[in-house]
């Protein structure tokens, strides 16, 4: 790409990907934690994306999701089409092949009538109580103002045994894990750890499961066109199988191959907005040359849909002001769906 874009907070300002080692996330004393932070706090600034090692999650966990995506995406095309998306009024279910469409970027973008399908297939969920391990029987969703809480739609037992009990146990996991991020993220923006708790009790989360076909040389379609994601931040499962690219900010494609034992996070647009765009929330794409099929996990930590994101007052000067006024995260999410999906609007 020769074009250099325009805004810095959606490019890397490196050409490499930093590793960090979370091992004292949960360290009982502060100094560790703040070191972490601080390391955080380098990287969302400078890159807006990193590999997290010593992150906790069983490798046990992680194949056993990616095996569960596999069988998946081996089912005939008739039995994938069952949980359809579009018979979901909340972006959950199944997209195919050419289902989902690139609309480019906020400095880039695509009008739907000129988007092309992208070339891969993915299985999206939502949040839902069954995989919020803090939540017990007795809880119940909070108001679907924004029409994004509800039920996901699961292929049946005989269809796929066992595969929703994986995906809501993989899901809890990371929801988990987010949580705890979270607390790192505030500590490295100076504010209390606690400060976003009372804002993630029932996360907008959306996880998926995508699969890249081999992509044939003469193919112009890319795996996943070039994007920002809209939510606070995403952790990537990746498998084994390259095809991840990150936009620098001299308009190079930096490569994000995977890294055995770690996973890829990278910053999202109402973290970055929290952050007065000091966090970048950095455009990335998907092309999968490898010659293999290719299969990821993305899972995206937002926080509850009925909350607001508004600009971090410690990140403001009289040069410096707010880049934006609050706002739903509910309305910033749905709006942004609405666009991803081909003639379908949820
Ligand atoms: O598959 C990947 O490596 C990345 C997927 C991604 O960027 C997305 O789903 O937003
Ligand atoms: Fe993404």
């Amino acid at each position: 790409m020769d074009e250099q874009p325009a805004d810095s907070s959606q490019t890397a300002n490196c050409d490499h990907i930093p590793i960090i080692d979370l091992s004292s996330i949960d360290s009982p004393h502060i100094e560790d934690r703040r070191q972490l932070a601080q390391n955080i706090y380098g990287a969302c600034t400078q890159v807006g994306f990193f590999y997290v090692k010593n992150h906790g999650i069983s490798e046990e966990s992680i194949s056993g999701i990616h095996q569960a995506a596999e069988r998946f995406f081996n089912l005939p095309e008739d039995q994938k089409m069952k949980v359809y998306i579009g018979n979901s009024k909340k972006f959950r279910g199944y997209s195919p092949i050419g289902g989902e469409r690139s609309t480019g970027t906020d400095d880039e973008p695509i009008s739907v009538e000129e988007a092309t399908g992208v070339l891969s297939e993915a299985f999206d969920v939502g949040y839902e109580l069954a995989m919020d391990f803090q939540k017990s029987k007795d809880d119940v969703l909070p108001p679907d103002i924004y029409r994004l809480y509800g039920d996901n739609q699961w292929p049946d037992q005989e269809t796929l045994a066992g595969f929703s009990q994986t995906y809501i146990q993989y899901c809890g996991t990371l929801l988990e894990f987010c949580r705890r991020l979270m607390k790192i993220f505030a500590l490295s923006l100076d504010v209390p750890e606690e400060y976003f708790d009372s804002k993630i009790r029932n996360p907008g989360v959306t996880s998926r499961m995508m699969h890249y076909p081999a992509q044939p040389a003469t193919e112009t379609r890319e795996g996943l066109g070039a994007h920002t994601d809209f939510e606070c931040f995403t952790i990537l499962s990746q498998g084994s199988v390259p095809g991840l690219q990150v936009l620098s900010h001299s308009g190079d494609w930096i490569l994000a191959p995977p890294i055995p034992g770690t996973m890829v996070v990278n910053i999202a647009d109402c973290l970055s907005t929290w952050t007065n765009k000091k966090f970048k929330s950095t455009i990335h794409r998907v092309t999968n040359l490898s010659g293999e099929e290719r299969y990821s996990i993305p899972f995206f930590f937002g926080i509850d849909y009925n909350a607001t994101v508004s600009v971090l007052e410690n990140h403001t000067s009289v040069n410096d002001p707010p880049c934006i006024a609050p706002f739903k995260a509910g309305e910033w999410v749905r709006e942004k769906l609405a666009k991803a999906y081909v003639g379908y609007e949820g």
